[in-house]
């Protein structure tokens, strides 16, 4: 990822064959119908003194080279959809389908990124563990996936770190390396959850900076999960609002035409300020029960 380049965010279009064909929205007859659907979806974990009711009839869809944000207070599931989507924990009610296929399991064609900075084996080097998931799941021989793994770690601005121990990186190097080992198996979907959580402020702002010039580059599909607002209008072209606990469909704000340049303008703020009027009126209006 390389430094400081502005990039304008659009909405996803038609990819175009000047793109290279990784990671890109790939022609699966009817270009107009979702990538993913998740359809009506309650999820739910069943300890032996419970039932704890974590989304409830969720539904949305994600196009090709979506930017979906999921934005809601802690607790409201969205870390569970995410694992849902995932293929980890299957639906109690409703369904997820991705290329019109029921999703009932894990797969290559969902690679999720997470917060935590172990993600990262500590004793492969940065580009094994990029080629690890490659080889893991035979997806490419030895060669092909270091090339393929110095490819992405090049994109993301690590070649020249490919044989250091992750120990040697710092919080946002390391996530970079979790972000092209996720990239590098070339997922329909990628699903971030709370990547740049754990980074100070500036590292997060570069970060969401340079995971917007990476999708301006490779067109991936993205589902990221977050609770901060002003990282869902940066980073998504569309952002789901989810009530509190459990999950519903709050709403869905077009975000398209919001960027880190744009975050300290009037508009920016104005719907920032809406979408937290209308995360929060709900609680307030609990608190007053
Ligand atoms: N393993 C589990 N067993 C029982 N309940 C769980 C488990 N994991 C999550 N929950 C509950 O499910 C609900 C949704 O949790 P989830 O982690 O998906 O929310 P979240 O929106 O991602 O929250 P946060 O932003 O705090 O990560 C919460 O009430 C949580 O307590």
């Amino acid at each position: 990822m390389g430094a400081g380049r502005a990039v304008a965010k659009s909405a996803p279009s038609a990819p175009t064959p000047a793109l290279p064909r990784e990671g890109r929205a790939q022609d699966h007859g009817n270009d107009l119908a979702p990538l993913l659907q998740v359809d009506g979806v309650s999820l739910e974990y069943r300890t032996p003194e419970r039932v704890v009711r974590a989304t409830h009839r969720v539904s949305f869809d994600v196009h090709a080279a979506d930017r979906f944000v999921l934005l809601g207070p802690s607790g409201c599931g969205k870390s569970t959809l995410l694992k849902a989507v995932g293929g980890f924990i299957a639906p109690v009610e409703g369904e997820i389908r991705l290329d019109g296929q029921r999703v009932t399991q894990p797969g290559p064609d969902r690679i999720v990124v997470f917060q935590e900075f172990d993600q990262l084996p500590p004793w492969k080097t940065v580009k094994q563990n990029v080629m690890f998931p490659l080889l893991a799941s035979r997806t490419l021989g030895k060669k092909e996936a270091a090339e393929r793994a110095l490819h992405y770690l090049d994109k993301v601005g690590l070649a020249k770190f490919a044989d250091v121990h992750p120990h040697q990186l710092s919080g946002g190097m390391k996530q970079r390396v979790a972000i092209a080992r996720a990239l590098a198996m070339q997922p329909r979907v990628l699903l971030m959850d709370e990547p740049f959580a754990a980074l100070d402020a500036l590292t997060r702002r570069k970060m969401q900076q340079e995971l917007l010039e990476l999708w301006d580059e490779v067109r991936f599909t993205l589902l990221f999960v977050t609770h901060s607002i002003e990282e869902a209008l940066v980073v998504g072209n569309r952002v789901a609002l989810l009530s509190p606990h459990p999950g519903r469909m709050r709403a869905e704000v077009n975000s398209h035409g919001f960027s880190l340049a744009s975050s300290g303008g009037a508009e920016f703020q104005t719907t920032a300020q809406r979408i937290h009027d209308m995360l929060f009126e709900e609680e307030h209006a609990e608190a007053a029960v």
